[in-house]
């Protein structure tokens, strides 16, 4: 395919996403519809795509609309390539410029050069203050990719020369000592040995630095209230806890086991969790906003009742995974949150209102610190 073709590709992707269709699934059948795209041709209609959902206030300002064609003229005027040389109507390139086409040439707001809805300004400048600003220019742009090295399987020196062999070149991250940064060729790591044979597994380095953080998982009964895909679950049994998976939608754990069978460790899934452990993990639902990089769509989607949804639910699955703390044991409550409403405002309030429950360490990453932002306190039980 041409780059023009590929941008007449992403146009018409991005008005089926805008429409409501989620991006992956559209993404998908675009790609089953049209054999022909290689896997070059894939992955760069993918970027585009993700590129303008990110992007999409600021990119619609400089397409001067909001439809697919808009964000995708956006892109490339962003780019600094005149969209004319492109949009040529040859071939699959898309339609020539019209008068419709042009620039938005009022100066851009606050909120549209920083690519965030309005109402989420003040709530992220109560939770990150001056950082605000550098934090949602960031969030403009790709998150990069992230390996975490099972070192029950190899050492991480072992799992970049084995990458290295299979042409994925890798750096150590200093957010987590299992972590390592892919450089080159992501799109192979699914498919490379080391993947295959579980020395490493994706897993972004700041879920991981929430891992690395909790003391003494070695031999510990571990409960993941919240256990999803058991991206943590599989970190915390690979440094020696016994974990026990549970999550409120079952199916959300389908791939655990075959997970857990790669990565050489057990797992125990339980759909009612029973019985009191050493340690709990709420790895609640949230507004994502620590990964809009990876999933912009979620930054459209917020709204104030969603939030309010959300942290209603947060309060309420801290109060029940409580239950399960043996006394003299510990709580983990995390989100991939920048914001207090679903971070500090959850956990303070309960240790205050909770007998025998007090806050330990907390930790707040961002993507300023390179991965996903992340928030996670330890509440300790009095014995
Ligand atoms: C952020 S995801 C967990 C990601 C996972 N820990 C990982 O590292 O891959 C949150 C999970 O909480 C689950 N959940 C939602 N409500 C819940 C509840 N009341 N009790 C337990 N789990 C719940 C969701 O189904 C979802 O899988």
């Amino acid at each position: 395919m041409t780059p023009a073709a590929r941008l007449q590709a992403a146009i018409e992707i991005l008005d089926e996403v805008l429409a409501g269709k989620p991006a992956e699934q559209t993404l998908t059948n675009w790609a089953r519809a049209n054999r022909f795209a290689g896997s070059k041709d894939r992955a760069a209609i993918r970027d585009h795509v993700f590129d303008c959902l990110r992007c999409k206030r600021s990119f619609a300002h400089l397409g001067g609309r909001t439809d697919g064609r808009g964000l995708v003229l956006g892109l490339v005027r962003d780019a600094g390539t005149d969209p004319a040389t492109l949009f040529t109507g040859q071939g699959y390139a898309p339609p020539p410029l019209t008068a419709a086409d042009m620039p938005n040439t009022d100066p851009m707001p606050r909120g549209v050069a920083l690519d965030c809805p309005d109402w989420l300004l003040p709530e992220l400048e109560t939770s990150l203050g001056p950082a605000t600003d550098d934090l949602l220019r960031i969030m403009r742009h790709r998150a990069p990719v992230f390996l975490r090295v099972n070192l029950l399987r190899g050492t991480v020196a072992q799992a970049m020369e084995r990458l290295a062999q299979e042409g994925i070149e890798t750096r150590p991250t200093p957010l987590a000592a299992t972590a390592l940064q892919v450089v080159t060729n992501a799109r192979r790591v699914r498919q490379s040995r080391a993947f295959t044979e579980g020395l490493v597994e994706l897993q972004d380095a700041a879920s991981q630095a929430v891992i690395a953080a909790l003391p003494d998982l070695d031999g510990a009964h571990v409960l993941d209230y919240c256990a999803g895909g058991g991206g943590k679950a599989l970190a915390m049994a690979a440094e020696g806890a016994n974990v026990t998976a549970h999550d409120a939608d079952p199916a959300r754990m389908r791939d655990i086991p075959e997970r857990a069978k790669r990565a050489g460790v057990k797992i125990t899934v339980q759909t009612q969790p029973m019985g009191l452990f050493d340690l709990v993990v709420t790895d609640v639902p949230c507004s994502g906003s620590g990964a809009w990089r990876r999933a912009p769509h979620g930054k459209w989607a917020l709204t104030p009742e969603r939030m309010t949804h959300l942290t209603s639910l947060q309060s309420a699955i801290l109060r029940q995974a409580w239950q399960h703390v043996r006394p003299g044991g510990r709580l983990v409550y995390a989100t991939c949150s920048l914001l207090d409403a679903e971070n500090t405002a959850i956990t303070t309030p309960f240790a205050a209102e909770t007998t025998a429950a007090t806050l330990g360490a907390a930790q707040h990453l961002t993507p300023l610190d390179g991965g996903d932002g992340f928030f996670s306190a330890i509440i300790h039980k009095a014995s």
